[in-house]
């Protein structure tokens, strides 16, 4: 993404399309739903383009530098330093409470909607610290989907799902055709082609979960996250969200959070091993990790010895 485009006010969509339920109603009630005229960032101020060209493969989108994350008096994160590479699948593991959903939720500032969390250090998109004060999380939110552990869709037609974040928007375009492509996208579309104006809640819990990434993906953005996205379904339903998954890394960064050790190796490029306390202790390739990992207490949460 150019900065021209994140400063573009016209391509401004709703957050609520990229989060979905309960929390994307709360995250509304914070940021309101009217669509602002400010841009993501100041267009004086220089982004560093340090980390790469656009388009080039394997280049960061997310850096993280000494980030850490409080409740209160609770440390959630410790100088947590990542670069997480475009275009791939990048798995958050570790064990109960480690960190793992603030994390993800500092990407696209979900931790605002927390009264008690307080972020230090610098989280990156694209060059920008998200934290600074000129970049308006609404519009990160649109550039930075996110998808629950729970299919939350709203109780509307399937095809209002999808456009829900549009419409709150008045975004222009072919509605008709962004429902399509997103529920094609969301490997959606077959099953449901024939029935766009019924409810979203009528179908099966799969289905709901990629209903939601299609609500992710119809505002375009450039990063998906999924906190735990297949937790709550069976094993078929499993199985169909993780092709998905591999098949939205050919065109979107995706960073997914899992308690399952077999779902980051079967489905993610990289891999990042949190552990007690919130400290990173291992991030590389998922094959290194899950086959030769550099630390001893990595080797023993992926081998069971805790956790
Ligand atoms: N809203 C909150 N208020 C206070 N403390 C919180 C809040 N959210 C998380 N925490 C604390 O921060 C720490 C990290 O929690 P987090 O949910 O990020 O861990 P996790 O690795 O995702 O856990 P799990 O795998 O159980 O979902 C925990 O000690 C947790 O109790």
């Amino acid at each position: 993404m150019t900065r021209d485009q994140m400063t573009d006010p016209d391509s401004r969509t709703d957050t609520q399309a990229t989060d979905g339920g309960r929390e994307s109603l709360a995250n509304n009630d914070l940021e309101g739903s009217t669509p602002t005229t400010e841009p993501l960032v100041d267009s004086s101020i220089d982004v560093d383009d340090s980390t790469g060209p656009s388009g080039s493969e394997g280049r960061t989108v997310i850096e993280s530098r000494d980030l850490d994350v409080y409740y209160d008096d609770v440390q959630a994160l410790q100088s947590v330093d990542i670069e997480i590479p475009a275009e791939q699948v990048t798995a958050i593991i570790g064990p109960s409470g480690c960190g793992k959903s603030t994390f993800l939720r500092c990407i696209n500032r979900m931790n605002d909607l927390v009264d008690a969390a307080r972020v230090d250090g610098e989280l990156r998109f694209e060059g920008k610290n998200v934290y600074d004060d000129d970049v308006d999380p609404v519009v990160l939110r649109r550039k930075i989907g996110m998808v629950f552990q729970a299919p939350n869709p709203f109780p509307k037609s399937i095809y209002d799902n999808v456009t829900y974040g549009l419409d709150v928007q008045g975004v222009d375009g072919d509605y008709d055709e962004i429902v399509e492509d997103a529920l094609r996208r969301a490997a959606l579309w077959d099953e449901v082609k024939d029935q766009l104006d019924s409810s979203g809640l009528d179908l099966s819990g799969g289905q709901q979960q990629r209903l939601c990434i299609a609500r992710a993906i119809a505002p375009d953005p450039d990063v998906i996250l999924m906190d735990e996205p297949a937790s709550a379904l069976d094993p078929v339903a499993t199985s169909k969200i993780e092709d998905l998954i591999e098949d939205l890394a050919e065109e979107y960064t995706v960073v997914i959070v899992t308690h399952n050790m077999q779902q980051a190796a079967r489905i993610s490029d990289k891999t990042a091993v949190f552990l007690t306390g919130g400290e990173l202790v291992e991030f590389d390739d998922t094959d290194k990790i899950f086959e030769n990992p550099e630390h001893d207490r990595v080797e023993d949460y992926i081998t069971g010895k805790f956790g």
